[in-house]
């Protein structure tokens, strides 16, 4: 797979960057493992913390132009890219203030004598990471690691390398030493021999379900921790007693940020019964009224897919749909419009043997399903092979809650869209993988907590 900038609303070439050699990749390997050995990563956290604090910095400060290459590069609208940016400085920020707590030795009460866990830094890491947040997703590896002392490599998606190798360059202007992050413009090969390294420790991976369980398994192999942040299609279940209008205004959000292509989007409305025609009416309205274009235009509203192929992957899946039973509420095709854009579309009456039932659009398509009451929200809603996120739509947070609990996901929002902060865990269960990014969880992902007693005897 070549790395190449091509820009989603033009399709046209603009820069392919070299791939790395395998001599590249050992040189890679020997600068970060010499790093974790030295007292640069194993020392003292205070050395490291100030390169979080400065990296933030340089985000807020060049927050345009990053934001600009992340638009050209993989379609995101403009505001949505500046967003990317800011979030990326607060996580910085998050772990530079709050690393040196998370990592502090905590007592324990023993028989046996003085009893303490400590938290150390366990060596390099692989991270191989998607184009749809290309910034965040890199944040979200660096800033913990960087602040624990492991040293990381990373593969980015072979169509963002121009964001790539920007943060690249603004981890090392932030103060990083050499090996402390490395991209590198590898194969899926390349990434196997690196995760097979007695160098390496762990594996970082978000994507898909297919790429995850290829990379879990040979990290598996050699013994070696992954976590893993894959696909989700997850619900956005509107109550009858929500704030239907809050409800629409949120669930056009939730579906159609960054043209769909979000873990976490809405992509299963789930309807109560009573509501479901005026939510249906106002969900299209909202649908009817955006405005595709180019993604640096402020005025647009749907930006274009990443890639043609990706247009194409969500065009097969709605034909499928369709030609299965799904009945077209809204959109349905590709827009025949320079770019990768598909009509914001709705789909309903899909049944449970239509492929579709289980599947991610990871597009501006939503499903629609219509219930009569919080037990089929339930049932329908865990009967998913995915567990990421969930929102729940009702004025009545008692019941919300209790239907949050029942949800099967590893995340759920009430009366919000699905989000993600510096101070909260992301991650899911069952095929949506496992282990959780950002947070204090997100740091103790590859830390060794190590006990350490002193008898009493
Ligand atoms: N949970 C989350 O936060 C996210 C989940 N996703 C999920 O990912 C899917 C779409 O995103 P997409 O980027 O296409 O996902 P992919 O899994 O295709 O790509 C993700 C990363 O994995 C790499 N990769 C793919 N196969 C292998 C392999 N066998 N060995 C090593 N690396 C590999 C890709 O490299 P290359 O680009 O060279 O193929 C890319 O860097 C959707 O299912 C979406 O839900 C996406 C983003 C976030
Ligand atoms: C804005 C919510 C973060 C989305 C995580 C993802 O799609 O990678």
């Amino acid at each position: 797979m070549a790395y190449q900038t091509i820009n989603p609303f033009t399709n046209q070439l603009v820069k392919e960057y070299p791939a790395h050699s395998n001599a590249d990749v050992q040189a890679a390997l020997e600068k970060a493992d010499a790093l974790y050995h030295s007292d640069w990563a194993k020392g003292d956290i205070d050395q490291r913390l100030p390169i979080l604090h400065k990296l933030a910095d340089l985000l807020d400060k060049q927050n345009e132009e990053l934001a600009k290459i992340a638009s050209r590069e993989m379609g995101k609208l403009i505001e949505q890219s500046r967003a990317e940016v800011t979030l990326c400085a607060q996580i910085a920020r998050y772990y530079a203030d709050h690393a040196k707590d998370f990592l502090a030795p905590v007592k324990y009460d023993s028989s046996l004598g003085e009893a303490w866990v400590e938290h150390h830094p366990i060596g390099v890491l692989m991270a191989v990471e998607p184009w749809n947040f290309p910034y965040y997703q890199l944040m979200r590896v660096l800033a913990p690691n960087l602040a624990a002392g492991n040293p990381i490599i990373v593969k980015h998606a072979s169509i963002v390398p121009h964001c790539a190798e920007t943060f690249e360059h603004l981890v090392r202007e932030a103060g990083a030493p050499e090996g402390a992050y490395t991209n590198l413009f590898i194969s899926s090969g390349q990434v196997s021999a690196i995760i097979d390294d007695d160098r390496v420790q762990g594996v970082a991976l978000t994507g898909s379900e297919k790429a995850g369980a290829v990379v879990a398994a040979q990290a598996a192999k050699k013994l070696k921790k992954a976590t893993l942040e894959l696909g989700g299609n997850d619900v956005f279940v509107v109550l009858d007693d929500s704030d239907l209008q809050k409800a629409v205004q949120v669930g056009v959000q939730a579906r159609l940020q960054n043209a769909g292509q979000v873990c976490t989007a809405a992509k299963r409305f789930i309807i109560h019964e009573k509501v479901a025609d005026a939510f249906l009416s106002q969900f299209s309205d909202a649908f009817r009224q955006v405005k595709l274009g180019d993604p640096l235009d402020e005025s647009t509203t749907l930006g274009p897919l990443s890639s043609k192929e990706a247009l194409e992957t969500l065009t097969r899946q709605v034909e499928e749909a369709v030609k299965n039973g799904a009945k077209v509420h809204f959109g349905g095709k590709p827009v025949d419009h320079k770019g990768n854009f598909f009509e914001p579309t709705i789909l309903t009456h899909i049944t449970r043997d239509n492929p579709a039932y289980f599947e991610e659009f990871f597009g501006p398509v939503a499903q629609v399903y219509v219930v009569k009451d919080d037990d089929e929200i339930v049932k329908l809603a865990n009967d998913s092979h995915y567990g990421l996120g969930g929102a729940i739509f009702s004025q009545n947070i008692e019941r919300a809650k209790r239907l949050a609990s029942r949800i099967e996901t590893g995340m759920v929002y009430i009366n919000s869209l699905t989000d993600t902060a510096a101070e909260l865990p992301f991650g899911g269960v069952k095929r949506s993988g496992f282990g959780r990014e950002l947070s204090d969880l997100g740091i103790k992902e590859f830390v060794n907590q190590k006990l350490v007693v002193v008898s009493h005897q």
